[in-house]
């Protein structure tokens, strides 16, 4: 594809993300290349590559817009972010170009427009701060409770790239071996620094067709949510469930340290996120683990209550934690869905520790980085449930940063993983603080 042609793509992909403003850009981003078949590896990277960027400056360059009384139509928003990357005046006019495959020349508002933009800084004094965070309005005071004087420095690790995570399945190689076998296939990752099993590599790489991920030896992972699997402290004899599986990302490496003894039920809501576990299992060598499909008036929890020694409740969240690879998540999450959340997260909870045995233990964890979703939600479970307190985890796995901790808020900022919450809560021996089954 020409400059040109890519740039009109990255315009029509902009389109396509504003026309569907509740969907995930990188949902919209598959169908629109997968409805456009033509548009090869090189180029679908260098138009992700735009879009993505314009969308990590979405509000910045909206403001510089609205500033200049111009709207922020896709042609100026990429236009505009081609002016603070630098790109010379001349080349961006020769990029809208007239012609088939372009996006058709710039008119004279518009390249006044640009104009203007070229003597000024993407971060202008006299932005709000909402607007220079590249936050929604509500979402600044819930940070700042979390954060507090680290706010930016925490935003700033969230706005980069994110790392591709692998984590070595135990089951089928060793970290050294799988460390080799990708580097033979041209994919030279570093060891992880806090997950025994973890393996990094820099960015988007097609680890996806190697052999050993098709053969079952690493799964991709971000290193924090491979250290919530790892706070669980499970051992092979043990009886676990993991309420929120999803696609088993975590039920994978539970499996792993379990050494693929004991029982593992993975329960979701969604029978296709369920459904996309198995492939996984399948590939990983993985055979105990049951799924189980959730649904209303189900007799299954019932019939299980008090009977597991590890429950893993992995719950919904905002996913603030994944803004580094969802960065339009960050403008699109409203108050509303946080409120949701959060009736949501204490209900799941509340049931899942009924299916905790006396004695047993159960992880709350989410990839949100807000304290509402995590540290509050722990404290005020605790308040409802005089049976559970929160312990020290007794895992061996985690790095020595970690060991004996009751509770991590991992963030890109200070672990470099992406944002992770875990609490490790034990329900009490004695029937007098029972849980109601
Ligand atoms: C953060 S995701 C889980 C990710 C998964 N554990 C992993 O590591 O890949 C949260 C999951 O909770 C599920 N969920 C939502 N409501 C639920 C409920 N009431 N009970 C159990 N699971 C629920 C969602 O379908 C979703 O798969």
């Amino acid at each position: 594809m020409t400059p040109s042609a890519r740039l009109a793509a990255s315009i029509d992909l902009l389109t396509a993300m504003e026309a569907a403003p509740r969907k995930p850009a990188d949902a919209v981003a598959n169908s629109f290349f997968r409805e456009r078949r033509y548009i090869g590896g090189g180029d679908r990277r260098a138009v992700s590559g735009l879009v993505w960027e314009i969308m990590r400056a979405w509000r910045r360059l909206g403001w510089h817009l609205a500033q200049l009384g111009a709207t922020p139509t896709p042609r100026l928003l990429a236009a505009a972010c081609l002016v603070f990357q630098k790109v010379p005046p001349e080349n961006i006019g020769a990029m809208f170009a007239d012609g088939r495959f372009a996006a058709g020349a710039l008119s004279l508002q518009e390249r006044e427009c640009l104009q203007q933009l070229a003597t000024k800084s993407l971060n202008a004094e006299g932005m709000p701060r909402a607007v220079s965070l590249e936050l929604p309005d509500w979402l600044v005071p819930e940070l700042e409770k979390t954060f507090g004087n680290t706010l930016e420095q925490e935003l700033v690790a969230l706005s980069g790239s994110a790392t591709l995570d692998l984590r070595v399945n135990k089951l089928r190689t060793t970290r050294a071996e799988a460390q080799k076998a990708l580097a033979r296939e041209g994919l030279h990752a570093e060891l992880t620094p806090l997950s025994p099993w973890g393996l990094r590599l820099p960015g988007r790489l097609p680890v996806t067709s190697s052999a050993a991920f098709q053969d079952g030896r690493v799964e991709i992972q971000d290193e924090g949510s491979q250290l919530v699997a790892a706070i669980l402290g499970v051992a092979p004899q043990m009886r676990v469930l993991d309420y929120c599986a999803g696609a088993g990302g975590k039920t994978l490496a539970l499996a792993m340290m379990m050494e693929n003894k004991g029982h593992i039920a993975a329960c979701d809501v969604a029978e296709k996120r369920l459904d996309g576990a198995v492939r996984r299992l399948r590939r990983a060598g993985v055979h105990n683990v049951e799924r189980h499909l959730l649904s209303v008036g189900d007799k299954w929890a019932k019939r299980r209550a008090g009977s597991f020694d590890r429950v893993l409740v992995d719950a919904p969240c905002s996913g603030t934690g994944t803004w580094r690879r969802n960065p339009d998540a960050r403008l699109r999450t409203t108050q509303q869905d946080l409120d949701e959340l959060l009736v949501k997260q204490a209900q799941i909870l509340d049931r899942a520790a009924k299916l905790v045995k006396p004695g047993g233990r159960l992880v709350y964890a989410t990839c949100s980085i807000l304290n509402a979703e995590n540290s509050d939600q722990v404290e005020a479970f605790l308040k409802r449930n005089a049976a559970f307190k929160l312990v020290p985890s007794d895992s061996t796995e985690l790095p020595e940063s970690l060991k004996n901790t009751s509770m991590f808020a991992l963030t890109p900022f200070k672990n470099g993983t992406d944002g992770f919450f875990a609490a490790v809560l034990e329900r009490s021996e004695s029937n007098e603080a029972a849980v109601e089954a």
